[in-house]
């Protein structure tokens, strides 16, 4: 059992305007209390979710030698495989314990916005496994349209354009990761996290998580409460850019992964972030003279950026080196 809201989002695959709107309706109430919540009547099918899994054991299984074979440290746009240590989400805590696959809208190596050398645009590099290249592409569309479908119900509780995500998320920046999380078995890593307490940078994750359960929100009292596994699942969680274009209407709400100890756990982000140059500004119906906007106008882009400088120690030292 978990407090945190279920939402069957079912309805919005029909044509009943009423059953959208009242979809609309609890996920806002859900993004204004908690920041989190539970998805269940999705488009994605149990049978790909298993095969997903399947290629994560296999995939997180090799030598380390053949993942680094896809290095993210050595990649300028940020695709491919981070080895345990690369990623600190808490900057007062160790590295997480965990490593990741990370892919994201692929553009070829001729293309013009690759070739001119733009932040996180280029090639997504596969592992060399049968089969894989494929899934991770048809997947990553398919967590974009989800990811779509959600936002266009999220129009309706803000009152902007029915079509005003889809216009900002063409060619977007969301990145599809699969994260291995080794159990907290040995002396020495009994107190690291998996992942440290952090807000996510985007506009919304979808989190598919295995059974072996670890993920906790913090609420407004500042405890950490458990979102345990419900399978058929996705957890849904508001990111810091829809806090900021919201106006914090939207909570973006810290979070974090106690390992399991003693088993391994595998989980599934899909952060969406929009179009690269898309103005994140307070949206028309989230301010008035009494709340005016918070934050200063930022592109995706750039807010990203500046974002994953302070999570990645390499990020760090290369825009050291660059600035
Ligand atoms: O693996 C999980 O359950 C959560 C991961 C997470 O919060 C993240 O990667 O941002
Ligand atoms: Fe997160």
């Amino acid at each position: 059992m978990t407090t945190l809201p279920l939402i069957d989002i079912a309805p919005l695959y029909q044509t009943d305007e009423a059953g959208h709107l009242e979809v609309a309706r609890q996920i806002d109430a859900a993004c204004r209390e908690w920041g989190f919540f539970y998805i269940q009547g999705h488009s994605i099918s149990a049978e790909r979710l298993a095969q997903l899994s399947d290629y994560a054991r296999r995939f997180f299984g090799q030598p380390a030698e053949r993942k680094l074979a896809i290095d993210i440290t050595r990649s300028a746009h940020h695709r491919g495989y981070g080895a345990v240590a690369t990623e600190q989400l808490d900057p007062n805590e160790p590295c997480d314990l965990k490593e990741t696959f990370d892919m994201g809208f692929h553009m070829s190596a001729d293309h013009p916005q690759v070739l001119a050398g733009q932040p996180l645009r280029g090639p997504n590099r596969h592992p060399d496994l049968d089969g894989w290249a494929e899934l991770m592409e048809t997947h990553y569309r398919d967590m974009h349209e989800l990811a779509c479908t959600l936002l266009r119900a999220v129009t309706l509780a803000l009152g902007i354009e029915r079509d005003f995500f889809d216009k900002r998320f063409v060619e977007p920046i969301s990145v599809f990761r699969m994260i291995h999380y080794p159990p907290r078995s040995t002396a020495s890593s009994i107190d690291q996290k998996g992942a440290g307490a952090h807000t996510d940078y985007g506009c919304v994750t979808l989190l598919h998580q295995d059974a072996a359960g670890g993920l906790q929100v913090q609420n407004v009292r500042g405890e950490w409460i458990d979102a345990p596994p419900l399978e058929g699942t996705f957890v849904v969680n508001i990111g810091d850019m829809m806090a900021r274009w919201s106006n914090d209407r939207y909570k973006s709400t810290p979070h974090r992964v106690i390992s399991p100890l003693g088993v391994d756990r595998y989980s599934m982000p899909f952060f969406a972030e929009p179009h690269p140059d898309t103005l994140i500004s307070c949206l028309p119906g989230c301010h008035t003279p009494d709340n005016p906007p918070k934050y200063a106008p930022v592109t995706a882009s750039d807010y990203l950026l500046s974002r994953f400088a302070d999570t990645y120690a390499y990020r760090r030292a290369e825009q050291a080196t660059a600035g």
